[in-house]
């Protein structure tokens, strides 16, 4: 019998809590879906398909963007590219160029020169002997270009520049490739241009650009010659054998070629080469209406491409037999021919720039000068755009400049200068000692990388110089001054930094003067000035459209100034108008002042009563054309009559009313008598109112008789009108109502007798105008006078009166002037009021205020100006004035001898009158 155990229970329960993970079905991939499978092995065996290895061998992976192969991959160190959009290769021309044989068989030589007249220079002479001295530098043998290896060459300077010590070498590195002076067309073509034109031909654009000094070797780089093609020729070699070969399509080109040059350096020419050589123009970066040949093979595209080369723009000079004075373009383009095939549109582009040349190498003058200009500065700007890119490559935070923007060809090459697109670039030199600067300009410019090995002067002049283009290469440099002042002097100065500065003698400065500073001094103006006047245009520019802005504002604030003007012009005309106006009535009131004055002039006299009588009654005076009204004088009307400071006028009557006359005494100033006193208000004629004393029925002996009187008065006693006597001025007077003076209070102060005798008639005869000598007559103040109390009469001569006495009322007076004044027996009197400023003689004598006749007009008024000369009169002493009346004695006294003299004093009128031909 057998014992079987239990089985055992496992100690340990693993339990799977999440569901097991499912692999998620790849779509990209077309592997058939798995399907679950049991658990059993033959069915799982059934259930598994094979691998579709063959599917999958069979599909078609999309073909990359594929780099073309580096011939020398060494990006990580500096001596390789720095992008593979750019590429920089290095080619040497070999210093012995090949016997003129050799360029015989050149691509351009077969073909007749169809732009002689550009040949240059004109004098063969010249040339010869232009040859000659490049052949002896070239058969010196120096070079100062070695090849350091494959992407980096070493420039040294000249021996010369190289013992002042300041002339150091210079590295330069980063090419994709340097071409030493044996390498062949060949090797350059498959080294540089084999892998764009493949590229090319899978449809990708790319530019092949040759750049370099003048006589480099650009031109037989891209074209060559027959013996050994240039780039141009073998790449349409491999486009054409390649596309034969092809067994898929069978692919046609065009190509189109045309050159920018400019003609006597006026601005910027497109000309199409490739047939009628029509001038083209450019709009952004498209060349419009260029013609582009279809050619099927290589032959008829290098035909095509001769033929247009004969009609490039070519010259010569003294650094190249045939130089190229314009930039000439290829382009190759891919064209589809058959139907369905998409036509990718890749173009690959050849560009064979004119060499950069100095003046002193290429001896132009005239119009190859200005050629020479222009292509110095489409070189130099297309170096800025190379430099540019090539520094945005090594450092991409740097900004590329927009200098495409200042030529033509580098705006059509924008995008490759950009580095949108693929570019590889040859820089062609030569490594003669003679053509050090040109180089050292060329390798600056365009080299990804410089490395200087020792501080340089004269490159850092040069760096100076050229400072904008090349700041990022001189890094390293230290600053050094040089000082050159001219092409004749050469004085170096070393920096600080070096401290082992060393004198140069004069013939190691003449030398390096003729190596160096000349040089320097001539690219400097062929290079450097370029950019400078760029610039100098740029700011003149802006400068001068600044100064339109403000010369635009400064005219607009002038048309309102302008304006301004105008405006005050018209209101200068208005205000002149307004003071002509002004002035006409000016004149007018002048005109009204101007009569006073004339009456002046004129002795128009203003009659005035100057009886000195408080009353003058002419009722007896039995003169029949005298009204009693007339006459009715008051004392204060007599003084008002000696404030108007006027004379009545003396005429003698022939036929007076002796009755009358008789009547009058001597002394006696009658106003009323047309034969009484009268004073020529004129400065001209005073005269002694002694003179003119009436005499009825005296003779001159009677005057005598009163002269003799006369001695015992004052001639003012004696007639009040002396011409010794007060000058009374009434030009200060001012209005004055003679009753305002002599109001009831000062009547009372006056405490005149109530003589009768002073209230004398004219036919008493014994009116008397006593008026003391020692009393003023009137003050200046007694300017305008009131007479309308006077009852005056006036002439209508005196109708006009004065200004100055517009105030005087003489409404009153004025009724009866001829009656008064103007008697039928009297011949002329005239009343006149004196003007302002006239100077009167006035008799020295006070006139006699009949206060008794105060009472009789009660109406006084007073003027308002009168108040002011109410003050003016204070200072008359109106007491003493009432006190005249004794001072009549004098007349008193004559008056008892009147009757005496009265025909006497006729007679005296008569003389009087007729002296003063009144
Ligand atoms: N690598 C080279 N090998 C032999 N000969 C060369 C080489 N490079 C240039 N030459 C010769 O030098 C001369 C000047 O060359 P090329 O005309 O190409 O200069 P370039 O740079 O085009 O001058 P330019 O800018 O004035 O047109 C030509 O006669 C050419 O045959």
């Amino acid at each position: 019998m057998e014992m079987t155990s239990p089985p055992t229970c496992p100690g340990t329960v693993t339990v799977r809590r999440n569901p097991p993970r499912k692999a998620r079905a790849t779509p990209s991939t077309n592997a058939p879906q798995m399907p679950l499978v049991p658990s059993s092995s033959s069915a799982t065996t059934r259930a598994i398909p094979s691998f579709p290895i063959q599917d999958i061998l069979s599909m078609e992976i999309p073909e990359k963007p594929r780099n073309p192969p580096q011939p020398e991959p060494s990006s990580s160190s500096p001596k390789g590219p720095i992008s593979d959009t750019l590429k920089v290769y290095l080619r040497i021309r070999p210093l012995l160029p090949p016997k003129p044989s050799g360029r015989n068989g050149s691509v351009r030589d077969p073909i007749p020169r169809s732009r002689a007249k550009n040949a240059w220079p004109q004098n063969p002479a010249k040339k010869t002997e232009s040859r000659d001295k490049n052949a002896k530098k070239k058969n010196s043998g120096e070079a100062c270009v070695t090849v350091s290896d494959s992407h980096s060459v070493t420039l040294s300077p000249p021996i010369a520049l190289q013992e002042s010590k300041r002339i150091k070498s210079e590295v330069y590195d980063g090419f994709s490739h340097v071409f030493p002076p044996e390498s062949s067309q060949g090797e350059v073509y498959e080294r540089m241009v084999r892998p764009l034109v493949e590229d090319f031909l899978k449809g990708k654009s790319g530019m092949l650009a040759a750049l370099g000094p003048s006589g480099s070797g650009k031109t037989h780089t891209v074209f060559g010659s027959t013996r050994e093609p240039g780039m141009v020729p073998l790449a349409l070699q491999q486009i054409f054998n390649q596309s034969e070969g092809s067994s898929k399509s069978s692919r046609s080109f065009s190509i189109s070629i045309f050159e920018i040059y400019s003609e006597r350096g006026k601005g910027e020419k497109v000309c199409d080469l490739s047939l009628e050589g029509t001038e083209l123009s450019m709009q952004q970066s498209t060349i419009r209406g260029i013609q582009e040949v279809v050619v099927s093979d290589a032959g008829q595209a290098e035909s095509l491409i001769a033929c247009a080369m004969s009609k490039r723009a070519t010259g010569m000079t003294n650094a190249n037999i045939q130089s190229s004075r314009s930039q000439c373009i290829i382009n190759i383009s891919s064209v589809a021919y058959k139907v369905g095939e998409v036509d990718n549109n890749a173009v690959l582009t050849i560009v064979d720039l004119a060499g950069a040349e100095r003046e002193k190498r290429t001896g132009n003058q005239g119009a190859r000068l200005l050629e020479s200009n222009f292509i110095n500065n489409t070189s130099m700007v297309f170096g800025l755009c190379l430099r540019s890119l090539l520094e945005h490559q090594k450092n991409p935070k740097k900004p590329l400049q927009k200098h495409f923007q200042n030529s033509l060809l580098t705006k059509y090459l924008r995008d490759y200068l950009e580095g949108k697109k693929r570019m590889a670039l040859i820089l062609t030199i030569r490594a003669g000692t003679e053509d050090y600067l040109d180089t050292s300009y060329l390798l600056k410019q365009a080299s990804p990388y410089m490395k200087i090995k020792f501080n340089n002067n004269a490159e850092s002049s040069i760096m100076h110089c050229n400072k904008r283009h090349f700041q990022a290469l001189s890094t390293v440099e230290q600053p050094k001054r040089m000082k050159v002042g001219g092409l004749e002097a050469c004085v170096f100065e070393e920096g600080k930094s070096i401290g082992d500065e060393r004198k140069l003698s004069k013939e190691e400065a003449s030398r390096i003067c003729r190596l160096d500073v000349s040089e320097t001094a001539t690219k400097k103006s062929d290079f450097v000035d370029l950019a400078e006047k760029e610039r100098n245009h740029q700011i003149m520019q802006n400068f001068s459209k600044a100064i339109w802005n403000v010369l635009k504002q400064y005219k607009q604030k002038l048309k309102v100034a302008e304006s301004e003007i105008q405006s005050l012009k018209e209101n200068l005309s208005n205000e002149k108008t307004r003071s002509l106006e002004l002035g006409k009535e000016l004149e007018d009131l002048k005109s009204c002042c101007t009569c006073s004055e004339g009456l002046r002039k004129d002795a128009s006299l203003v009659k005035v009563y100057t009886s000195s009588e408080s009353k003058v009654d002419l009722k007896g005076c039995g003169s029949s054309n005298i009204d009693e009204k007339d006459v009715d004088l008051h004392s204060s009307d007599l003084k008002a009559s000696y404030c108007s400071s006027t004379l009545e006028k003396c005429d003698s009557s022939p036929r007076e009313d002796k009755d009358m006359l008789s009547q009058v005494s001597t002394s006696d100033v009658d106003a009323v008598n047309p034969s009484c006193f009268c004073v020529e208000n004129s400065d001209q004629q005073n005269f002694q109112i002694g003179d003119i004393y009436l005499g009825n029925g005296h003779n001159t002996e009677g005057l005598n008789e009163y002269s003799g009187i006369e001695d015992n008065y004052s001639n003012a006693e004696v007639t009040g009108y002396s011409q010794s006597h007060g000058m009374v001025r009434n030009d200060s007077c001012s209005s004055v109502e003679l009753d305002q003076l002599l109001t009831e209070e000062d009547e009372k102060s006056l405490q005149l007798p109530p003589s009768p005798k002073d209230d004398v008639a004219l036919t008493q005869g014994c009116s008397i105008v006593d008026v003391p000598e020692s009393q003023p007559i009137f003050d200046a103040s007694c300017k305008d006078l009131n007479f309308e109390k006077l009852r005056r009469k006036l002439l209508p001569v005196s109708s006009t009166l004065p200004r100055d006495c517009s105030t005087l009322d003489v409404e009153d007076g004025i009724t009866e002037p001829t009656e008064l004044l103007d008697p039928p027996q009297s011949q002329e009197e005239d009343v006149t009021f004196t003007k302002v400023s006239e100077v009167v003689d006035v008799p020295d004598i006070e006139p006699r205020v009949d206060l008794s006749c105060k009472a009789g007009k009660p109406k006084r008024r007073l003027a308002p100006a009168s108040s002011i000369l109410l003050r003016d009169f204070s200072a008359l002493d109106v007491e003493d004035d009432a006190e005249k009346p004794k001072g009549n004695r004098g007349g008193r006294k004559l008056a008892a001898d009147d009757r005496k003299t009265t025909q006497g004093r006729i007679a005296l009128l008569r003389l009087l009158k007729r002296d003063l031909h009144i």
